[in-house]
């Protein structure tokens, strides 16, 4: 048998926080259609927000990738939820009645600004390496939840497109193929990587627990 990547070496090294993360009640009521509104509410108000930084962190492993293939495969993944991702935020937010102040400002948790601090850093490092650390947890993360859910969608779009956006085959390919990028550059800088990564699961798992 292969020995495994170095993507898979992290995830291993974290198990408990990405089984806790994967399994989590959120995502069972997000499958059964139950999630409470007040806590859907709650959630893409503070998720918006991650959005944002994570978009800052995807145009630097734009800027710091190593080959312009990479680049070309980030700046398409980047055009694609800067529209399709954003127009679910915006339908959602009307659907539950979010006022502007909250879809643009709102008073941030600890765990988003945590957040938002560990996108910040490896954003800021310059590292592709360390870019790819953090931006292949919040992806292969959500990719590893929403496919453990099984049979029909729930009805309410607010519940079903964030399955789908999550559990399709284009996300799939992409987070197999960004995964390989961090197999490949990762070994490189091994330890501080892994710290990033192992910050951006534990703070996964602390995202979904808030909200109970
Ligand atoms: C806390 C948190 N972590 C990860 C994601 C997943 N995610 C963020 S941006 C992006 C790319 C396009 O879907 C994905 C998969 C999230 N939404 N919220």
């Amino acid at each position: 048998m292969a020995e495994p990547g170095f993507s898979e070496r992290l995830r291993a090294a974290h198990d408990a926080d990405w089984q806790a993360a994967i399994r989590h009640r959120f995502v069972a009521e997000l499958a059964a259609g139950s999630v409470d509104p007040a806590v859907m509410r709650r959630y893409l108000v503070q998720d918006y927000q991650f959005i944002d930084r994570f978009v800052a962190l995807l145009g630097a492993a734009i800027a710091s990738a190593d080959s312009f293939s990479s680049r070309l495969r980030l700046a398409r993944f980047l055009a694609m939820i800067t529209s399709d991702e954003n127009t679910y935020f915006v339908r959602s937010f009307d659907a539950l009645g979010v006022p502007e102040a909250e879809r643009v400002a709102p008073v941030l948790t600890e765990t988003t600004q945590a957040f938002q601090a560990v996108m910040r850093e490896a954003a800021e490092s310059r590292s592709y390496a360390q870019a790819l650390s953090v931006l292949v947890v919040a992806e292969w993360l959500y990719l590893s939840w929403a496919e453990l859910i099984k049979g029909p969608l729930p009805e309410d779009f607010v519940h079903a497109e964030w399955i789908t956006l999550h559990a399709n085959p284009y996300f799939s390919e992409f987070v197999g193929w960004l995964r390989g990028e961090l197999d490949r550059v990762g070994p490189g800088e091994a330890v501080v990587c892994g710290a990033l990564f192992g910050r951006a699961v534990a703070l996964e798992r602390r995202f979904f627990d808030d909200l109970y």
